[in-house]
């Protein structure tokens, strides 16, 4: 069946449905992990985007009940120049193709990702449209001009929990599956869910944690009222900035308990202690970014979603840089000089990717540590 991709300046893009059949808008970005397709699908912070993989065969391993981010796949769409029929691997349960269509996401195959790619790094992330009901390109481009793009909209309340909840699975050993919290946890952490990820879960799991995850919306006295002896703030969709709520419960928390955020928390940090953030001309997606760590200059290698960044000259001397993007000089980490929090625009959980940042669960468990010393 035919599928057309449509961008908002008029570029378009002739290829072959994959997934579900029907018509989808967002923000079309790229991702240039070489695997890892099953994780990026289910990671709640793509919410509203259309997800172009710079790999050129997505699906050669299938797709299983474990590897998820989250409960479903949460992405606008999907691009790829092959999709594999054929997947082969020991855990592989369905295809890309059967896994796209039971959860109703609409994608496109066949087409030049390269050519897509390189429209995108010249003219910038755009809203555009995947359809296979409309082939009529005029029309198709008038629709993707009119959809609304990403600044400005809260997409966080679209993805975050109901209910509060507490977890207990840790990461994943290739013996047993997933591992379980040894009980007694040494902490118990408050997990602000603006679109979590579960492997940043398990790792925090894992370093020893009992974890409640509470809504987006969830007041800073509701949160102590936990007693949490740190306080997580995730990753999530969309833009920063009028995510005003939790910026509030962020200023009200700072201080009070330690604070770990990142991405999306990361970049709400940062806002709650008076920066500002900007959209990138087309984000950081992939699993080979270069951050400089200022406090030792050594460099990691890292696993990276977001389309938005802290600016750099927007943030007061107590709030010191302490990650850098060796790319472009971005923002990619805070430390507060005074306080106990910090947080990365990167993702240190992986899924999918490098593990060089895994020190990052170590230093908020080493925060919380000292914190409840001098507490006491
Ligand atoms: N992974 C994330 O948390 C992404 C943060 C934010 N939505 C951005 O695109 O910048």
């Amino acid at each position: 069946m035919k599928a057309i991709l449509a961008l908002a300046d008029g570029r378009v893009f002739h290829g072959q449905s994959i997934g579900a059949v029907g018509e989808t808008f967002g923000e079309v970005v790229f991702n240039t992990s070489m695997s890892g397709y099953q994780e990026i699908l289910t990671d709640p912070s793509y919410h509203g985007e259309i997800v172009t993989m710079t790999y050129p065969q997505i699906g050669n391993y299938g797709v299983n009940k474990e590897d998820v981010e989250s409960d479903k796949p949460h992405l606008a769409g999907f691009v790829v120049k092959e999709s594999c029929e054929f997947p082969s691997n020991w855990r592989s349960e369905l295809s890309l193709n059967e896994y796209l269509q039971q959860n109703n996401i609409v994608g496109i195959q066949g087409i030049d990702t390269r050519a897509l790619v390189k429209h995108i790094r010249d003219h910038g992330a755009q809203t555009g449209v995947i359809s296979t009901v409309d082939l009529d390109v005029d029309s198709l481009v008038e629709k993707a001009r009119k959809a609304p793009g990403l600044v400005g909209r809260d997409l966080v309340k679209e993805v975050t929990t109901a209910e509060s909840y507490t977890w207990t699975q840790g990461v994943w050993d290739l013996e047993k599956g997933y591992t379980e919290l040894v009980e007694p946890a040494r902490y118990h952490v408050v997990a602000y869910d603006f679109g979590i990820k579960r492997n940043i879960l398990r790792n925090l799991v894992s370093a020893g944690c009992r974890v409640t995850v509470v809504p987006a919306s969830t007041s800073a006295s509701d949160v102590l009222a936990l007693n949490p002896d740190g306080v997580f703030l995730s990753n999530g969709p969309g833009d920063p900035e009028p995510i005003t709520y939790a910026q509030e419960n962020i200023r009200q928390l700072l201080g009070k308990v330690p604070l770990f955020g990142i991405c999306l928390g990361h970049q709400l940090l940062a806002i709650a202690l008076g920066g500002t953030t900007y959209k990138l001309k087309f984000g950081h997606r992939g699993g080979n970014q270069p951050v400089q760590r200022d406090e030792n200059k050594r460099v990691e290698i890292t696993s990276q979603n977001h389309g938005f960044a802290v600016d750099a000259q927007s943030l007061e001397s107590a709030s010191a840089i302490s990650h850098l993007n060796l790319n472009d000089n971005t923002v990619e980490g805070l430390c507060h000089s005074q306080l106990p929090a910090f947080s990365v625009q990167y993702h240190p959980e992986a899924s999918p990717g490098p593990h060089d940042a895994h020190y990052l669960f170590d230093r908020f468990i080493s925060l919380m540590e000292d914190f409840k010393k001098n507490e006491n």
